[in-house]
């Protein structure tokens, strides 16, 4: 079970990476850009696979070569571990 993060201090990388907090939500958010929709699309499906493989999924909202991702952990109402460790992932994927 996912814990509530309590060192908020582990997202300033992440806010310094594009991610933002969420207006009202205890959620981080980004767009990725992508040159077109392939490179959008087959990042999104490498990212489902490690989403997959976390048990933790993204809200994603794709439109052509740009996607916008919400991260928060449901089961615990809020920004959790898992969040953190997806968006550093998602990141790592984009290149
Ligand atoms: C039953 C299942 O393990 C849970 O519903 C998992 C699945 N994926 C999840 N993803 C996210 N983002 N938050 C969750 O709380 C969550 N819970």
């Amino acid at each position: 079970m996912a814990q509530k993060l309590t060192d908020r201090a582990a997202l300033d990388p992440l806010l310094a990476n594009g991610w933002a907090l969420v207006d009202g939500r205890d959620a981080l958010e980004k767009t990725y850009t992508f040159a077109n929709f392939i490179d959008a699309f087959s990042w999104m499906t490498r990212a489902a696979i490690v989403a997959e493989k976390m048990n933790h999924h993204p809200e994603w909202f794709n439109v052509y070569k740009t996607v916008r991702v919400t991260l928060t952990t449901h089961d615990v109402g809020g920004l959790s571990d898992l969040d953190v460790t997806l968006a550093q992932k998602m990141d790592k994927l984009a290149g």
